[in-house]
This record gives structure tokens, sequence and C-alpha cells, in this order.
């Protein structure tokens, strides 16, 4: 009991003490940034254990910069709280974005540099001042790097995902016991999918190009990329896409942070790449359980034997029990057996390539195709609650 008691006395004083180094990290940028006549510090978006995630948005005084949305450019940038610690989750996210760059579901990484001290001028003082002028004309986003080049220490800048999180999102659907249309978790499932699928083979694409939607590769080498943190926090609502039909109505979802990412050895394991699919895929499938059933047991090793189909399964509280009493009527029984057989025993889940298959199927059913018990299907439907649970204020957060 006493030791108990310390422990959490020293996580709290842990996360205590790191919540005062991000606030000087979060200071010293914002000094930083303060008289920078090209980029603005806007806010901070999260810190992890080792980083610091802010959001820089382009002055551009003359409005010649703007976004697709004709708004002020603006970019995420990522860098460590304490120089030295956190060093390899920093290179393991610099190189999965770097290979996974072009995919439509993975965030889009700009420019990346092990170092910002690399960035630090040289030349006389007339040739800095030339330079300065000339960078607040063009304004690259590696300007950003040469402004913290007096600082040591790996930095990322991403594209900016305005959307929302996932995590804000769950967690409102859970505060106002929200029921998901169907085809609001079948575009879900669908991206996280997608996103699977995106980590099977590298693009290595550069920025600015076109995004592909992923699919199956059969000639490329699998990349054997597990994410190892797929989380709510960790997935972005993005823009609506009219030009591909599952994104036209509902926006797509971004998959984050690759700090934890690893690759499995592919020496002497068989079937390596299933191995990988199969263990993004069951991370996946859990937060789909979460969205249907935010209590539900998925979390630890628990599963329940089912009977139709007859199989272990984690997933087995979101299906009628064994005495018939279905909790959760409104949801397509498609996508609760699915989710099923994807939390089900390893040798019987299915494959990466059946598992897009149907949730494409899903993701492109209309709002007509479900029956009198499922929630208001419509696109106006679907379009308010993700105008309720994403884009309202948080009063706390967003003052
Ligand atoms: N490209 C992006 N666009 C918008 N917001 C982002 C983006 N990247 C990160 N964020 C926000 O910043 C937060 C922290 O980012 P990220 O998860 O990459 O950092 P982290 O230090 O690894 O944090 P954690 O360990 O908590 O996952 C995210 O939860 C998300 O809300």
């Amino acid at each position: 009991m006493v030791a108990s008691f310390s422990k959490v006395k020293m996580a709290t004083s842990a996360r205590r003490a790191l919540r005062r180094i991000a606030r000087n990290v979060e200071l010293q940028l914002r000094f930083n940034f303060a008289n920078n006549p090209a980029w603005e510090f806007e806010k901070v978006l999260g810190n992890g254990s080792y980083g610091i995630t802010v959001l820089l948005a382009d002055k551009d005084p003359l409005h010649i910069r703007r976004d697709r949305n004709n708004r002020r450019r603006r970019i995420v940038l990522k860098r460590q709280l304490i120089p030295e610690q956190g060093m390899a989750d920093f290179l393991a996210e610099m190189q999965a974005l770097e290979q996974l760059r072009g995919h439509a579901h993975i965030a889009q990484m700009i420019d990346s540099t092990v170092n910002t001290q690399y960035f630090r001028s040289r030349g006389g003082r007339t040739v800095v001042f030339l330079r300065r002028i000339l960078r607040a004309l063009t304004n690259h986003p590696e300007n950003i790097f040469k402004i913290m080049a007096h600082h040591r220490g790996p930095a990322i800048l991403l594209e900016y995902l305005e959307g929302g999180s996932l995590y804000t999102f769950a967690l409102r659907q859970y505060e106002t016991n929200t029921k998901l249309p169907n085809r609001l978790l079948w575009s879900i499932f669908y991206c996280l999918m997608r996103a699977c699928a995106a980590m099977t083979y590298g693009k290595n694409a550069p920025y600015g190009g076109p995004l592909e939607l992923e699919e199956l590769q059969q000639d490329e080498p699998h990349l054997l990329l597990r994410h190892n943190d797929i989380a709510f926090r960790n997935l972005m609502f993005d823009d609506y896409e009219p030009q591909v039909p599952e994104h036209q109505t509902l926006p797509k979802v971004v998959l984050i942070d690759f700090g934890l990412a690893t690759y499995i050895k592919r020496d002497g394991v068989p079937r390596a790449g299933e191995i990988a699919d199969k263990y993004n895929m069951h991370e996946c499938a859990k937060l789909m359980v979460k969205l249907i059933h935010p209590r539900a047991k998925v979390a630890g090793d628990l599963y329940a034997y089912i009977t139709n189909p007859p199989l272990l399964t984690q997933a087995w509280e979101i299906i009628p029990d064994r005495y018939g009493y279905d909790h959760f009527p409104w949801v397509d029984n498609q996508l609760r057996y699915l989710l099923c057989e994807a939390l089900g025993d390893l040798n019987y889940r299915p494959s990466l390539q059946q598992m897009l298959r149907r949730t494409r199927r899903g993701a492109l059913k209309s709002a007509s195709a479900y029956g009198p018990r499922a929630p208001d299907e419509s696109d106006a439907a679907c379009q308010a609650i993700l105008q309720q649970l994403l884009h309202t204020p948080d009063p706390e957060n967003d003052p």
C-alpha cells in the first residue's frame, strides 16, 4: 500500500516536471518566433514525453501564400523537449513519414532535420540581412529550422490537419451518449484500413505531389511497419474530398505520430507481412468497437466464445448476448460481425485485403441501405454529428 502510494506520488511529480519543461520549451519557442517577419507561433497542439507539437502560421502580409481553402498557410512543428532525449522516437518518425509520404491516409511530412543547428546562418551582416528579406518574401518552411538554429536537436514539419482528433470526437460521443450513424462508422473504419494498407509499402513521394489512395501492391516488398501507437489521439479528421466517393460526405481520417513505429525483422520470421498487418488492423478494430461501445473491455486479453460464426473474439460485447438480447440493434450487423472476426483468434482473422474489400463495401452503402432501427443516416445527420462532436468549441481548451 505504502509502495503503491509512493509510486503514484512519483508519477504525479514526474508529470508535473514534464509539464514544467514543456511550458519552458513553449516559452522559448514563443520568444524565437516573437519578432519573426515570416512565421507566427499560434498555439501548442500537444506534448508527449519527448516532444512538443505546436502550430505555426505564415504571416503572409501580402496575401500571396494561401492554402487550398484560401486561408493563411499553417504548419505543425514537432521538436524535442529535452536535448538528446527521445532521439530514437524522432528518427523513427522521420524515417516512417519519409517512406509513407504521398499516401492519402498518413500525415504528410513537409521537411525534417536531425539537428536544427545545421541551419545556422553563415556570412557577414549584410549577407544575413539580405537573406532575411529574401526569406520573408518566399517563406519556405525550411526557414522555421533557421529560426530555431541556435537550439540543438531534431525537428519535424507537418501539414496541419484541422479537422480535430478522434480523441475529442470519441470523448464527446461518450459524454453525450451519441449513437453514431453506420455510415460514419464504416467511413472511419475504411480510412483506418487504408492507413493499414499504407503501412505495407513505401511511396517516398516528394512533398507537395498528389496523394494516392492506398491499395495493396503485389510487386512491392512489404514494409513490415508496425505503428505501435494507434489510438484515438493519433487519428485526425482531414478534409472532405469531392472527387473521392467515400470522402464526399464524410471527411477523411488520417494517421499521425510514428514515434513508436518499428519494423518487424524479415529474417527467419515466416509471414512477417501478415503479422504486421494483423497487428495494425487489430489496434484499429479495437478503436472501432470503442466507437460503438465506449465501455467495451477490448483493451486486455479477454476473449469470449460466440457461436455464430463460431469463434473466440474480443468483440463479443457488441453482438446480441447469449440470451439473445441486442444492446446495439442500430449498428449494422455486417460491421459488428466483421469486427468480431477482426478481433478474433489470430489465425482466423481476415487478411488486410479482405478487410479492405469489406470495409469499402460498407463505406459505399447508401443511407437508405439501413433499416428503421438505424439512426438517421442522411448526409445532413452525419454532418450535424460531426459538427456537434468535433467543431463545437471546447470552453476549457478553446477559450
Ligand atoms: N499534423 C497535425 N495536424 C494537426 N494536429 C496535429 C498534427 N500532428 C499532431 N497534432 C496534434 O498534436 C498532438 C501531439 O502530437 P503527436 O502525437 O505527434 O506528439 P507526441 O509528442 O508523440 O504525443 P503523444 O505521445 O501524446 O502521442 C496530437 O495528439 C494532435 O492533437
